[in-house]
Parts: structure tokens; sequence; C-alpha cells
């Protein structure tokens, strides 16, 4: 049978990328999504957004929820602290061993931590299963109709504290409408959109930086 879209983005990355070379395989990925089959990774507009906030955060604790090719997880990675730990949280097996593979050969395996499982069963375990306290900054780029209710389930289960920066892709395109008009109202956030294009093309799209404020 045909191969999948993350399958092919794989074998180009093994093709065209220095293995090690975590920009080589961002830049692989972003040329094959731009001039052969497009993909929903964050892109190179969008991503140059998330590495301003990221480094700017210099965050020692990440979480991201929607692995999908690991294309943003490596661009997190990539310009994290010495001792610095991301955990990507990927709930189809699938696009799992594929990201697993993305994140080694860009050679950044010691900073991340994939778990193969759904963020709703997760997120109430973290504290517990991985010892963390609280989340220095999280990325948001799951299912769009989940980023609300988990947001919602990570304050409950105390893994935000005053300061931790939430950014959530798509707000434009798809949308994500509920999570848009919940962190820009309530009193426990301060939002900013940063305006841009949808991955790969000229369509509006854009990332909601929102800091919670405990
Ligand atoms: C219930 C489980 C929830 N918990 C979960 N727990 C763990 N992992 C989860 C959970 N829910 C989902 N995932 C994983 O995250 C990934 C899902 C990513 C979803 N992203 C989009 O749908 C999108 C669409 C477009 C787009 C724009 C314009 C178009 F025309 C077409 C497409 C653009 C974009 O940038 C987009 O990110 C991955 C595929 C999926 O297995
Ligand atoms: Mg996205």
């Amino acid at each position: 049978t045909r191969s999948s879209r993350p399958q092919r983005l794989l074998s180009v990355v093994k093709k065209r990328a220095a293995h090690g070379d975590p920009q080589s395989v961002i830049s692989a990925i972003d040329y094959f999504c731009r001039h052969n089959e497009w993909a929903m990774n964050v892109g190179d507009e969008k991503g140059c957004i998330l590495d301003s906030v990221v480094s700017e955060l210099n965050p020692e604790r990440v979480l991201e929820l929607g692995t999908y090719c690991g294309y943003s997880t490596i661009r997190i990675a990539r310009i994290l602290p010495p001792g610095a730990r991301l955990i990507t949280l990927e709930f189809n097996p699938d696009y799992a061993a594929i990201a697993r593979q993305v994140i080694a050969w860009a050679g950044l395996e010691d900073k991340v931590q994939l778990v193969e499982g759904a963020s709703e069963d997760w997120i109430p375990r973290i504290k517990e299963h991985f010892g963390i306290e609280t989340f220095d900054f999280v990325f948001l780029d799951h299912w769009k109709d989940r980023y609300l209710p988990d947001t919602k389930l990570m304050e409950e289960c105390g893994l935000l504290r005053k300061g931790t920066v939430l950014l959530a892709d798509n707000v434009i395109c798809p949308g994500v409408p509920d999570y848009l008009q919940y962190v820009r109202s309530s009193p426990s956030y301060e939002s900013y959109y940063f305006k841009s294009h949808l991955e790969y093309t000229q369509a509006e799209d854009g990332l909601e930086k929102s800091v919670f404020l405990g």
C-alpha cells in the first residue's frame, strides 16, 4: 500500500538532511512541504515566531501537545538551554514512531521525551510520573477542539505557574474560537496575537501567546 505522508517526510529527512544537524532537518521538511507535498507542520514563517518566543523565555520545562512528525519538537528542542527538557504527547503510534526517528536524526533525543498517549490521560499524571512541578512553556498544536479542555485540565492539575507561557498554533486556520475567547477574556491570562500565515501558504493564520497570571 501507498506510504503515509509522515513516512514520506521521514524519507526526505534521511535523504536530504545531515544526521545530528537540526537546522538541516527543519530545512529539508520545509523545502519538501513547500515544493512537493504540503503537511501540517508549524512551518518556517510561524516557526520563526515560535523560535523567538522560546529563545526569549529560555524555558527549562516544556510541554508540547501533538507531536505529529516532530517538526516543532525539534524547532523548540534545538534552542533549549543545556539541561532543559521537552515532553511531547502524541497519541497516534504511527506518527509517534516517525517522530522518534526525526528527533533522533536531528540528534535531539537527549532533550526530548516523546510520550505515546492522549493528552487528557497524561496531563493528570505528568507531575508524579516525570517529577515535574510546573511547565515554563506549552506549545499547543493538536486537535483544535482539545486546546481549551486541555488548558483547563493543565490549570486544574497545577501544571501552570505565574508566568507560564502558552503558545497556540492555528488560532485562525483551522481556528480555535472557544480557546481564543477563553484566554482573551479570562483575568488569568494576558494574551497576544502574532499574525502570520498558514504554513507554506498565503492564507492568514497566527499564533496566540498567553501568559498565565496565576
Ligand atoms: C482526543 C485526543 C486529544 N489529545 C491528543 N493527545 C495527543 N496527541 C494528539 C491529541 N489530539 C491530536 N493529537 C495528535 O496531534 C496531531 C494533530 C494535529 C492537528 N493539527 C491540525 O489539525 C492542523 C490542521 C491544519 C490545517 C489547516 C488548513 C487546512 F486546509 C488543513 C489543515 C494546519 C495545522 O497547523 C494543524 O496543526 C496528530 C496528527 C495527532 O495524532
Ligand atoms: Mg498546527
